[in-house]
């Protein structure tokens, strides 16, 4: 496939207009839960990270929903993280969900609560049960495997394979790489600047925390205008980026102390 150019390049000005700000009359609830069901026992660390970051970058909650092992592991580093079920804004489903192992009837009925979705790793494939908006977030491999291409194809023209996806699940698609490309209906984004550095395990994982918290604090929002999610999404891989930046000054970075750094690009950010 011949590789497509119309991306519009994300700023930061354009990131800093759609982060939702607490106001005074705010409380948890109204600010958004994300629920998050993610992680499994062959890869608990994922869920960890995903809370993380999403505490990180803001949102009234986070209801974490998995097995034991992952759930203990994320309340003892986030006593923050509810793990009582409960209503949510929006979904993080599939980030470490290990596919052998997955019951899918509670994703299929988190699919279809009415509230935007995020679907990563183990769950991609479960795009077709979502009756809400819904954001993808692949890398060129978990593209490729949904798409039942040639990773090799997709890594050659991502922008093009991002849009295809987009069109043809009829969801928001975040295609993960040293360039992000975001496609979404009548909207095509791209967002470029993370330091390869960032090409380590987890970085992902940690990335679906902070898209999940940008939709679950714009969820009404984001049902009515179809090409919110899209720029959520950009904003997400935006602010994923800068936080690695700062987290490797140069050097190598782990993904804890990329979410250490979320707080201080988010209020960057929305000072501009
Ligand atoms: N901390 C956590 O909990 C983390 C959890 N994570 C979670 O893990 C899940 C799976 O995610 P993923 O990206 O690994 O998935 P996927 O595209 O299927 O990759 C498999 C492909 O990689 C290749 N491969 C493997 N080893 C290789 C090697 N040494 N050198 C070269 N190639 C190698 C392998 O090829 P093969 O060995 O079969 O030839 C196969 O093609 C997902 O749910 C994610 O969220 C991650 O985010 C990490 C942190
Ligand atoms: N060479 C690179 N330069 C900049 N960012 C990268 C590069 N490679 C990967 N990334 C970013 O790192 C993250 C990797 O995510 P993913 O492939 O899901 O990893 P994992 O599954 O280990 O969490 C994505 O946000 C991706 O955009």
């Amino acid at each position: 496939m011949s590789e497509v150019t119309d991306f519009t390049a994300w700023t930061s000005a354009d990131a800093a207009s759609v982060i939702a700000v607490p106001r005074p009359e705010d409380d948890k609830y109204s600010r958004g839960v994300l629920g998050i069901r993610t992680g499994s026992d062959r890869y608990p660390g994922a869920a960890v990270l995903g809370v993380e970051a999403a505490l990180r970058t803001g949102v009234g909650m986070v209801r974490y929903v998995g097995p034991a092992r992952p759930s203990d592991l994320v309340l003892q580093r986030r006593p923050e993280a509810v793990t009582a079920p409960g209503r949510v804004q929006a979904w993080l489903i599939g980030s470490g969900m290990d596919a052998d192992h997955r019951e899918d009837a509670p994703l299929i009925a988190a699919l279809d609560e009415g509230v935007p979705s995020v679907l990563d790793g183990g769950a991609l494939d479960l795009v077709r049960h979502a009756t809400s908006p819904v954001v993808l977030t692949p890398h060129f491999r978990e593209l490729a495997r949904l798409l039942d291409t040639d990773p090799g194809e997709v890594a050659l023209a991502p922008a093009s394979w991002a849009r295809r996806a987009s069109d043809e699940l009829g969801a928001t698609v975040l295609l993960k790489g040293t360039t992000t490309y975001v496609a979404g209906p009548g909207i095509a984004l791209s967002v470029t600047g993370a330091p390869a550095w960032l090409a380590t395990a987890g970085a992902g994982d940690a990335l679906g925390g902070v898209l999940g918290a940008l939709l679950a604090t714009r969820s009404t929002d984001a049902a009515a205008d179809e090409q919110l999610p899209a720029r959520l999404a950009a904003t997400a891989a935006l602010i994923h980026g800068h936080a690695a930046a700062r987290a490797s000054a140069g050097g190598p970075l782990t993904i804890l102390d990329l979410c250490a750094q979320l707080p201080s690009v988010v209020a960057d950010l929305v000072r501009q």
